[in-house]
């Protein structure tokens, strides 16, 4: 006990003198060596994850398109909830989390305790209606149930943007800050080094060895979190250190007359001022859940996931298990990044240009090092190698998970629309190629976050996503649940809402956020709160979606089967016409049962075997790609076709084990709203 507050003393009060009594190196420039157990532990993780991915590559199928993207559809709770969180909480989560913490408290945490609730839609919900309307993508979902291209094409456009705007820079960027604070490596080394490690992977796994790898790595970074948490947790001296200590985290170099710098005094409340607060809390209850929807239920990344459940019991246990590890992040990230303010506040919560400039090399605050600085001052060697590990583990489960739905997306919706007689070599090569393009897009966009994270990470990245996710969420809705919504009001609507937020970007980009204490050059009423732009955005979108489809044409009762809430348990009835038909190779579908049987095979023709080395070459590679050699795939891939469930009834399983499921859900979400009661 005694030690800990000695070390609580030096850290908190003796800065002044310390600096007053010579020249010392701030706490940030210590250079902390990896060690050799750094390393060690380091190099364990990797063989364990290379291990895992190797090991789900040569028991899964990738040959066929089920396969390959949705693992067989045979995963069950576990893994499917594990991969839920995983590919939600990104290096981006860590360090923003932690950094937002440090700057205002725990407001931001609203965001996890939200998407508690919004994970459980997804398989209670949604999941049903993309089941019975056997669909692999969301664009093929909104094709299916309003027919056309253009709402197919501008969806996989959309999504394209939003992973490499919200998801794949942002991520990059903090697993590039992360190693630049630990390793004192700079940005873009450090962003090659992560991304050799990624692209391993990529290139080969399919579904099932990101799902399986996402849950190793949902171990290592509970482990680790827990590990730091508990450190740091114990060293401010619990909860109730914290909440004595937070209110004084303030850095000595400040200026006086103005409030920067100084801890906000709602830190402890999710629910702040609807005018003044930097999270209003009318736009913390429904303006955070419109792009929550768009998120949990109707994005790629994540309904890929649960749609690889082998049945809807396991869906729903998966969304249960990721709902319950959402209350992690408030204590883990949130909490621990407060935490770090407490212990370090002339760095953390460094409220002078030039001195953040020196510390952290944005003049405009360095939060944002919260989490990084409590891991390189707190932990003994061995222990930050975990912690570089759990990086990594948050980063690479957030990007391959991004990079496989995005490969999905763009070989399935867009490449295959555009050249119908692909082979399924060519969707291979263009998917992977692709994978390089957007990787190399976000790179260019990285430095755009740097400028426009105003030093907040975690706000860049909610803020972009509340303007451009709500008017797709408010479009998924109607069309699952409205039988009127047509083909013209989705697509107005979508344009609406799009118009809108790259106006409020563009916004933004002219109009950077002024620094603390500098007045704001926006013009007044311009910069509406993201929070409160996310719910107008929905509105939008929504209503002109509503009014445009009144004014259209209603969809024919018989189209809808299968594609609506409502009509779920319908046969699916909408014929799909001869240009709705997979590529070549994709292929046949074979209506006279209502069976859609999809299949990859490879060509044999076009690949006769070689011999000696070069076929042993040929056969790993494409062992490595997930396709078998050429013969042997074709035949078993005709012999067993994959099949997808005939009807949702089947696919829903014991209705027993729904009533426990459901009396489960319910119990946690009183958890929930426990949880947000108490933080209230
Ligand atoms: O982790 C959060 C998630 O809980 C929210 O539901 C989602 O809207 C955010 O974008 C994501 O970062
Ligand atoms: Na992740």
């Amino acid at each position: 006990m005694d030690a800990t507050i000695v070390t609580l003393d030096t850290s908190t009060m003796a800065t002044p003198e310390m600096s007053s009594a010579g020249p010392t190196i701030p706490a940030s420039e210590h250079v902390h060596h990896m060690t050799v157990s750094d390393i060690s532990v380091l190099v364990l993780y990797f063989i364990f994850v290379l291990l895992v991915g190797l090991w789900s590559m040569w028991r899964t199928k990738r040959d066929t398109v089920e396969g390959y993207f949705l693992a067989g559809k045979d995963m069950v709770w576990w893994p499917v909830g594990a991969s839920l969180f995983a590919s939600n909480v990104g290096s981006g989560h860590f360090m923003g989390l932690a950094g937002s913490g440090a700057a205002s408290g725990i407001a931001v945490g609203a965001y996890e305790l939200n998407g508690m609730f919004i994970v459980l839609l997804l398989a209670w919900v949604f999941l049903p209606i993309y089941i019975a309307s056997r669909v692999t993508t969301m664009p093929e979902y909104l094709h299916a149930r309003f027919g056309g291209c253009r709402l197919r094409l501008y969806i996989a456009t959309m999504y394209l943007f939003i992973y490499i705007f919200t998801k794949i820079s942002v991520d990059m960027y903090a697993g590039a800050v992360f190693i630049q604070q630990a390793l004192r490596w700079s940005l873009y080394p450090s962003v090659c080094v992560l991304l050799a490690v990624t692209v391993v992977y990529t290139v080969g796994g399919g579904l099932a060895a990101v799902i399986y790898t996402d849950a190793l790595q949902t171990v290592i970074m509970f482990c680790g979190a827990l590990v730091l948490m508990t450190i740091s947790f114990v060293e401010v001296g619990g909860y109730k250190g914290l909440l004595e200590k937070y209110p004084n985290s303030t850095p000595t170099i400040r200026d006086t007359n103005t409030s920067c710098g100084l801890p906000r005094s709602d830190a402890f409340h999710i629910f702040r001022d609807a005018r003044t607060a930097d999270f209003p809390w009318p736009g913390v209850l429904i303006g955070m859940t419109i792009p929550s929807v768009w998120y949990w239920c109707s994005d790629q990344v994540i309904v890929q996931r649960s749609l690889s459940a082998r049945n809807l019991l396991h869906a729903k246990g998966g969304s249960l298990f990721a709902s319950v590890m959402k209350v992690l992040p408030l204590f883990m990230m949130v909490m621990t990044g407060m935490i770090s303010r407490v212990l370090y506040p002339d760095e953390v919560a460094c409220a002078d240009s030039a001195e953040c400039e020196r510390i952290c090399g944005n003049p405009v605050g360095c939060t944002d090092i919260a989490y990084p600085k409590l891991v390189m001052e707190l932990l003994p060697s061995g222990l930050r190698g975990l912690m570089l590990a759990v990086m990594l583990a948050a980063l690479m489960s957030s990007l391959t998970s991004v990079f496989n739905s995005a490969s999905t997306l763009f070989t399935m919706d867009m490449w295959s629309a555009w050249r119908p007689h692909a082979t399924q070599w060519e969707l291979m090569i263009v998917g992977r190629t692709f994978v390089i393009f957007l990787v190399a897009v976000s790179v260019l966009w990285m430095p755009i976050v740097q400028e426009a994270q105003g030093g907040q990470l975690f706000v860049y990245i909610q803020a972009v996503s509340s303007y451009l996710q709500p008017p797709i969420a408010s479009v998924f809705i109607l069309a699952c649940f409205w039988s009127r919504t047509n083909e013209s009001g989705a697509f107005w609507g979508l344009m609406v809402g799009l118009v809108a937020g790259v106006a409020r970007m563009i916004i933004d980009l002219v109009f950077p956020e002024p620094n603390c204490g500098m007045p704001d050059f926006a013009p007044p009423g311009l910069r509406l709160h993201y929070l409160y732009f996310s719910i107008v955005a929905g509105m939008l979108a929504a209503v002109t979606t509503i009014l445009v489809s009144l004014a259209t044409t209603s969809p024919s009762k018989e189209e809808l089967g299968g594609l609506l809430w409502s009509t779920r348990y319908k046969p699916l009835t909408r014929k799909l016409n001869h240009h709705d038909q997979p590529p070549d190779g994709l292929g046949d579908v074979d209506n006279k049962n209502g069976v859609k049987m999809l299949e990859l095979t490879v060509d044999d023709n076009s690949h006769t075997s070689g011999h000696g080395i070069a076929q042993c070459w040929k056969t790993s590679f494409l062992w490595f790609c997930g396709l078998n050699s050429s013969t042997q795939s074709s035949t078993q891939a005709q012999s067993e076709p994959v099949q997808l469930p005939v009807g949702l009834r089947e696919y829903e399983g014991n209705p027993l084990y729904h009533k426990y499921l459901n009396i489960a859900a319910l119990l946690w979400m009183c958890v929930g709203i426990f949880l947000w009661g108490f933080f209230a």
